[in-house]
């Protein structure tokens, strides 16, 4: 077993992700990990619920040794076992994230050595988290460019601050991950969109959320926002909010999110949905500001050279690289060709030995 790598999780963004990532690439490459300082730069520094959940779900899946693994513990140690296959549960019991679940599970399930169903349950339209729609509808297709495929399943929505949502998750593992060169953007085909409310919220704020989406997208062709109200069975609790994407002519998808909030106007989470995508497109970005720190992972585990023309590179973008160069050893580089940059770098090329070559 390799020696125990030191991580201070209170580096640069200073938050969640950093212990995200950390454990994926631990339990992905069989490097044990102490993480220190965990999200110190947090009002209330320490595990959450969702980060707890979300490392014993992967100590699971690897039957890793965990140490000091509790609610606002600031300290843990990861010593990881091998990823295996099989029907694996979390439940953050609050309306932790399970969007940030997956973002944890996802890389090891498919490394695993057979087929990975991750029952999750929590907030499935969370604040500060992609909403699960986000990651069926934009993550998904991204990820598919590095042969990192999933599938989902919402069977019940959960909000804040019941949470009780419930998503399934089927992944097929591979032997291994595809390098991406995502550097065209193409033209805009079309614009879509999700406008929801649940509970005992009327209808009417999901069909202001949609115009205040379609303002900001005015100048853009067919865009189209199916606005509707939840069965009460699938989400009892009240929330409402707004997730769109979009397709170009070479494949880049890119998306917007926004949750509506009491006291403020529908139309106002509209906008701010599609004023972060409209931002994006103009800008001839190939990916959205909230898909940068997500690939990363991807990147440094991919055989080859990947590459993606994105905006201004996130501060969360630059963690998840320093994290991924300090475990993994893959270098990243960031390239600037105008208002955009080009993040690239060489995978490692991990081969899962478990799974035969197709
Ligand atoms: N509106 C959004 N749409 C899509 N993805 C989002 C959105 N907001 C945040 N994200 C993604 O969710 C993740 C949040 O990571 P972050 O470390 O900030 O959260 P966290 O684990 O809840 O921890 P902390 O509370 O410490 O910030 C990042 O991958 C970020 O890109």
């Amino acid at each position: 077993m390799a020696q125990c790598l030191d991580i201070d999780g209170s580096i640069l963004e200073g938050g969640g992700q950093i212990l995200r990532i950390s454990i994926s690439l631990s339990a992905i490459l069989g490097i044990p990990v102490r993480v220190m300082n965990i999200r110190a730069k947090r009002s209330k520094p320490g595990l959450a619920a969702q980060h707890l959940k979300g490392i014993q779900l992967v100590a699971d899946m690897c039957q890793a040794k965990l140490k000091g693994a509790s609610i606002g513990s600031t300290e843990i140690e990861f010593t990881p076992g091998k990823i295996r296959g099989g029907h694996y549960v979390a439940d953050t019991q609050t309306a932790g994230s399970i969007s940030l679940l997956l973002q944890v599970a996802l890389p090891c399930a498919l490394m695993a050595d057979g087929p990975v169903t991750l029952d999750l349950k929590g907030g499935t339209n969370a604040d500060m988290a992609p909403q699960i729609d986000y990651m069926d509808k934009v993550l998904r297709p991204v990820l598919q460019k590095f042969n990192a495929n999933f599938s989902l399943k919402i069977h019940r929505r959960g909000y804040f601050p019941r949470g009780g949502g419930h998503v399934t998750v089927d992944v097929t593992p591979v032997r291994q991950l595809q390098s991406a060169l995502i550097m065209e953007r193409g033209d805009l085909l079309s614009v879509k969109g999700l406008s929801f409310v649940a509970g005992t919220l009327p209808i009417k704020l999901a069909y202001q959320m949609a115009d205040g989406a379609r303002q900001e997208l005015g100048q853009f062709p067919n865009v189209n926002i199916n606005c509707y109200k939840e069965d009460r069975h699938m989400a009892p609790d009240n929330c409402s909010g707004i997730v769109l994407w979009c397709e170009t002519s070479s494949g880049c998808v890119l998306g917007g999110d926004a949750l509506g909030r009491r006291g403020t106007d529908a139309h106002t989470a509209g906008a701010q949905a599609a004023g972060a995508l409209r931002a994006a497109l103009l800008s001839r970005a190939c990916i959205d500001a909230h898909m940068q720190d997500q690939v990363i992972i991807y990147m440094a585990l991919a055989e080859g050279r990947s590459a993606i023309n994105t905006g201004e590179v996130t501060l969360h973008t630059k963690t998840a690289m320093h994290i991924a160069e300090l475990i993994a050893k893959s270098k990243f580089t960031i390239q600037p060709e105008g208002d955009l940059n080009i993040i690239e770098c060489t995978g490692l090329g991990l081969i899962n030995k478990n799974i035969p070559t197709e």
